[in-house]
């Protein structure tokens, strides 16, 4: 791996580098594998025991998943299994994300109150490693907005939030400009920023030929674009927190300096544990703290974070809120039985009928006149003929009723089923019914009187093939 002599030297002097061993760690290539556990579905303990016939975790007793210090809820693999073939990978036990971004909950227990309401927004979410997280580290009382202003990368971002099984997030496609709509909104703003990715180098060779100086400054100017454009959204002291996976000044330091000069933000200091092997940066002009990720020092790929108090006062604007379509109450009647909770209210969209708890319901009613929204909540299905035909979402969701019947699979009938392949299993009851691997839903299958339908969404389905025998059967 050979990495641009103009790449090394412009980080020359950058805090924490050093040039031997970085460059090492990219010549031995070694990849890091690390997942982030879904506290609503599983626990590490139950996902490794679990995984005997698949070896998720290469767990053959003697090699054990180790936890990522700065998470709860990380674990570095010993090797990289196949995901795709992997039940547990798409019920939304797991999410597989590099280990040196799950910082940010570092970043969000020391510096934000979790236990408060909080409205968050990820305004760079596709794919939804950090939103997936946030999910997990937010109070049920939170409302998360998960935005991706690239049209088709919302299609991922959605799934992956479907998959997760919460229901108090929204997921938006606007320009961050659109927000300057909403001033005051959030309590936390989290900008994941597009970077020249110099980060992940080792992980992506290809993004080495596509690096330049030029790309960098580039991509600095459209850092500042961006927040620039999305902090009047900010609370007065609100949080901002920065990311990018680039080592360069000018897309980490030189934007805090920038935030602090133009817009008098509040740089923010995070307590690091000397093992973890992050380093503390200080930024050139106003002193602002960032922290560095290298991938010689830490188990992980390159990233940088700095974090940010609004000073500035921002008038939240009220308003009239126009009226929404929601489920009559025979509508109610019929979904009931499908559902846990019935703190939610049921959106209704001609026959589509969508689940997002009640308390947000102003705030859907706001971000709605004011942002192109993607998918609300929880998906529930539509009601046709005085039945549910129940959409994917609700079977990965926290909201489907245990008295939905489900239908256990094996290994082998579990890959069938993600295939969307016909299934040999009989169920002990007909009709709409999940099915699951381990108990983990899957999706939805109808159990006719003489033949099973398969519900697993079309584009969702592996198309890829394993190399192991016992999967085609
Ligand atoms: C580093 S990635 C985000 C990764 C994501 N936060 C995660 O953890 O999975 C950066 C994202 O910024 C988006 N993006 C590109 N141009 C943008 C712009 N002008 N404004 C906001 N976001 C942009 C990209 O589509 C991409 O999804």
């Amino acid at each position: 791996m050979k990495l641009p002599e103009a790449f090394l030297q412009s980080i020359e002097g950058v805090k924490g580098f050093d040039r031997e061993s970085f460059i090492k760690v990219h010549d031995e290539g070694n990849q890091v594998t690390s997942i982030r556990i879904n506290p609503i579905k599983t626990d590490a303990h139950s996902l490794w025991d679990s995984d005997k016939e698949i070896k998720l975790a290469g767990v053959d007793q003697a090699s054990v998943p180790t936890s990522i210090p700065w998470t709860n809820y990380g674990y570095y693999l010993p090797e990289r299994p196949s995901f795709t073939f992997d039940p547990l990978f798409h019920a939304g036990c797991y999410y597989v994300q590099d280990a040196s971004s799950m910082f940010l909950e570092q970043a969000m227990s020391q510096l934000a109150d979790l236990s408060q309401p909080l409205k968050v927004l990820d305004l760079s979410a596709a794919p939804g490693g950090k939103s997936t997280h946030l999910l997990s580290i937010l109070s049920e009382e939170s409302l998360l907005v998960s935005n991706e202003v690239i049209r088709p990368r919302c299609n991922t971002l959605i799934d992956n939030i479907i998959k997760w099984g919460k229901s108090n997030a929204l997921v938006t496609n606007n320009d961050p400009a659109a927000f300057k709509k909403l001033p005051g909104y959030f309590d936390v703003i989290v900008v994941d920023a597009p970077c020249s990715g110099s980060g992940l180098f080792r992980k992506d060779p290809d993004a080495i030929t596509e690096w330049s100086l030029n790309n960098v400054a580039l991509c600095s100017q459209r850092q500042q674009r961006i927040l620039a454009d999305i902090l009047p959204a900010l609370k007065e002291n609100g949080l901002l927190i920065y990311s990018t996976c680039s080592y360069s000044e000018a897309e980490d330091e030189s934007i805090a300096d920038w935030l602090v000069n133009e817009f008098e933000m509040k740089n923010e200091r995070i307590s690091l544990n000397d093992e973890w092997g992050i380093v503390e940066s200080v930024s050139p002009g106003h002193g602002a703290f960032g922290y560095r990720f290298y991938p010689n020092k830490v188990k992980g790929e390159g990233f940088f974070i700095s974090c940010f108090r609004k000073v500035n006062e921002e008038k939240e604007v009220g308003g009239k809120l126009p009226r929404i379509d929601t489920a009559s109450s025979k509508e109610k009647l019929i979904l009931k039985d499908w559902l846990k909770s019935d703190s939610l209210e049921i959106l209704k969209d001609h026959d589509t009928f969508r689940a997002l708890p009640a308390i947000f319901i102003n705030d859907f009613i706001r971000l709605r006149g004011n942002l192109n929204i993607q998918y609300t909540g929880t998906e529930l299905g539509q009601i046709m003929k005085g039945r549910l035909v129940p959409d994917h979402a609700l079977a990965l969701s926290s909201l489907l009723s245990p008295n939905v019947a489900s239908t256990n699979l094996d290994y082998a009938e579990a890959i069938k089923y993600l295939q969307r392949k016909d299934l040999a299993t009989i169920p002990q009851t007909k009709g709409w019914q999940t099915v699951s691997y381990k108990n983990h839903p899957l999706g939805w299958i109808n159990a006719l009187a003489n033949r099973i339908n398969n519900y697993y969404p079309k584009e969702m389905r592996i198309l890829k093939q394993s190399n192991d025998s016992a999967f085609e059967k």
